[in-house]
């Protein structure tokens, strides 16, 4: 669209750009220019006169001027031409939208309209008519915030020790070179982290107070009872076997799959309590790694834990050492790096010893020597895995290498990205000089995981259900970047009535997103070829995914919505007058209640984990169509958003949340359809 500004309009060129806003029944394609404040939010203007028609899909020439009336009766006129080969109906309908939003653009839904002064003179390559071929971005709206942008290192446990006021450290000194600008990641994102309770099953304070008083019904999965009692520390307190501690392993009762517990119950009491000790080499994908083992495990309800040994390095030593801090043949360097080490293994134990169940201790740890010193930390406290990444790609290390510049707080005052590099290099060869490979111990390797070809996995004395889950998690991800689409079916019938549960087919308006969605889908994959679409067992996802075409769609049971059990088909109203204390039971906890004969949303996160290998190992783009409280499970995962918060993270109807899988790990975007 080419917009020329009448020359006695010229001053108001620096203030004013057009768009175009379309009536509520966007459909038929007549709309109306919009003038919009350029730098302020202060409300726009319609154009005065008829629509204007979009035609086939095409914007003809329209030599009217287009007049608008300003507030103070003041008029603006200018001749528009529209010079498109195609106007999206995308974007009409979002520019409607954002004009019916308060009257206003909208910052979020931005249309790329063109503004006066920078229009094009002709249609060249790079005039503005490309920036009117269907832009799904018209439908963006915000997402919460994530941790999707943070580094992944800063994401990790704070020194116990290092950290002001929290004694105990073989450190007395003031850090020195204290880093100031590593995120408290409770900030950048509160809800990172884990239960807080530390408990996924076994009762918190408030559970037995309640079971106590008989109100609390508990169904979590390791309870034998149906019947509403106070039942819900038979489970857990049963299971307190004992490493003395106030939280004593298992806790995750109601979460984690029956095996995991019964490992936690019978086994060595050093096995209770599980170290994933990375070793590689300078930019192999450790962090990286480390970090998602971290969310799946927390996911699935096991207390885990991140430590990044970096993190301490800085906070003792400074953010900004030299290669040469960093030389096997530099002795105060050597002791520098084995202390903090230390000092990060000593807080993971300290951590499982009040109740942790994995940590993940991330460094290089890529000698024998240091290895030793970490087993023998370890000895009679927790059971070690090495897990190594190895990369061969010269190339991939490469790019690992410059985005570690880019992202690591070691480089954050380097403003020489050169420098940082060959900085970064050298370190990088006074580790390769003296590194070891495993072979020692329980371990498992993973080879080129991020060649073409998916690499290898090696495994050494490995047993027991949670190290065997790993294994399983480990060979199935990779980082093929590709777009994940999770969206609810479109309004259902017992959506308008209220009604939960059911099996009902789609509302009218629930049919017209369905369209709206085949729309979106095809315009967004329309280069894939080999996405597939999703849905559970339901008419109304399957509804929902009907006028998709040129994908396969794949039926999962395991995708159907929680089982509400005697309530399927209730409203919550008649819940509440029907059944007041299980009503009342799933206000309190509604993570862990359980439908009478239904199912608990800890229910849902077991069966839905399938679900999720499925969804790392595909390396093409997967529509997922599926319900409210199936879908908040699956996007916790990778969101990373705490198992407390599932079953009230906002899922509205008619979004889309693309999940972006790559190489920084996960970025979310949501498309917000319609109303
Ligand atoms: N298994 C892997 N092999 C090689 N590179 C990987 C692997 N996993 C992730 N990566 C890539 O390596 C980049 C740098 O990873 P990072 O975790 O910071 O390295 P490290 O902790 O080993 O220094 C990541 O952003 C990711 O793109
Ligand atoms: O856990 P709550 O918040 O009740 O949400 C789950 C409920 O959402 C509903 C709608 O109320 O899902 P959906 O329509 O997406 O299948 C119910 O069927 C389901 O019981």
């Amino acid at each position: 669209m080419i917009i020329k500004q009448l020359s006695m309009e010229r001053e108001s060129v620096s203030m004013w750009e057009i768009s175009f806003v379309v009536p509520p029944n966007h459909e038929t394609l007549d709309f109306k220019f919009l003038l919009k404040p350029k730098h302020s939010d202060a409300p726009c203007f319609v154009e005065e006169g008829p629509s204007r028609l979009l035609i086939g899909g095409a914007l003809g020439e329209d030599a009217r001027h287009a007049l608008f009336k300003l507030d103070n009766d003041e008029v603006l006129e200018y001749q528009v031409f529209v010079k498109a080969d195609r106007v999206s109906p995308f974007d009409l309908a979002a520019s409607w939208r954002a004009y019916q939003d308060n009257f206003r653009p909208s910052s979020v839904r931005w249309i790329p309209d063109v503004s006066i002064n920078s229009a094009p003179q002709t249609g060249g390559e790079n005039g503005s008519s490309a920036g009117l071929e269907l832009d799904l971005e018209h439908y963006v709206v915000p997402a919460p915030s994530t941790s999707a942008h943070v580094y992944a290192a800063n994401m990790t446990e704070n020194p116990r020790s290092l950290i002001s006021g929290s004694g105990g450290s073989s450190f007395s000194s003031k850090p020195k070179g204290m880093e100031v600008n590593v995120p408290d990641s409770s900030k950048v994102f509160p809800s990172s982290g884990m239960v807080e309770s530390k408990s996924v099953g076994t009762f918190s304070p408030l559970q037995k107070q309640d079971s106590q008083r008989g109100i609390f019904v508990d169904r979590g999965v390791g309870s034998p009872r149906l019947v509403k009692s106070s039942s819900s520390n038979i489970f857990s307190s049963d299971l307190n076997l004992g490493t003395g501690t106030k939280n004593s392993m298992p806790a995750a009762a109601g979460a984690v799959a029956a095996a995991a517990v019964a490992d936690q119950m019978l086994g060595l009491k050093e096995d209770r309590h599980l170290a994933i000790v990375l070793v590689g080499l300078p930019a192999r994908g450790k962090t990286f790694t480390a970090a998602k083992l971290t969310r799946y495990l927390r996911w699935l309800g096991h207390e885990t834990k991140h430590f990044n040994v970096g993190k301490y390095r800085r906070l003792k030593h400074g953010a900004n050492q030299a290669a040469d801090f960093f030389r096997a043949d530099n002795p105060e360097g050597m002791e520098a790096r084995n202390e903090v080490a230390a000092l990060a293994f000593e807080d993971m134990l300290s951590w499982m010893n009040e109740g942790g169940q994995v940590g993940i201790f991330d460094a290089t740890n890529s000698n024998r020597r240091r290895r030793n010193m970490l087993m023998k930390l370890a000895e009679g406290k927790c059971k070690i895995i090495f897990l190594e990444t190895i990369c061969n790609d010269k190339n991939i290390i490469e790019k690992n290498i410059r985005l570690k510049i880019q992202q690591s707080p070691d480089y954050a005052e380097e403003p020489d990205f050169e420098a940082g590099l060959e900085d970064f290099k050298n370190r990088l060869a006074n580790y390769e000089k003296v590194y070891e490979p495993v072979g020692e111990g329980s371990y498992i390797k993973m080879i080129d995981k991020v060649s073409g070809h998916g690499g290898q996995i090696q495994v050494n004395n490995i047993s027991g259900y949670l190290p065997g889950r790993i294994v399983f998690f480990l060979v199935n991800t990779h980082l093929t970047p590709r777009p994940i689409l999770l969206t609810r079916h479109g309004e259902s019938q017992d959506n308008v009535r209220g009604r939960i549960g059911g099996d009902t087919a789609i509302s009218e308006k629930g049919e017209l997103y369905s369209k709206k969605l085949a729309n979106f889908v095809g315009k967004r994959l329309k280069s894939e070829r080999a996405a597939s679409i999703w849905t559970s067992t339901l008419q109304r996802t399957i509804l929902t995914a009907s006028p998709i075409v040129g994908f396969p769609k794949i039926q999962w049971r395991a995708l159907d919505e929680i089982n509400a059990g005697v309530c399927d088909g209730m409203t919550y109203e008649e819940i509440k007058k029907n059944m007041p204390e299980e009503y009342e039971s799933r206000k309190k906890d509604k993570l862990r209640y359980r439908y009478p004969r239904g199912e608990s949303y800890l229910d849902v996160i077991q069966r839905l984990e399938p679900v999720i290998i499925e969804l790392e190992r595909q390396r093409a783009p997967v529509v997922v169509i599926s319900h409210q409280a199936v879908l908040r499970a699956l996007y916790a995962y990778f969101a990373d958003r705490p198992l407390k918060e599932v079953p009230h993270i906002e899922m509205p109807l008619h979004t889309i949340i693309e999940i972006q899988m790559g190489v920084t790990g996960v970025v979310e975007k949501r498309y917000k359809l319609m109303d």
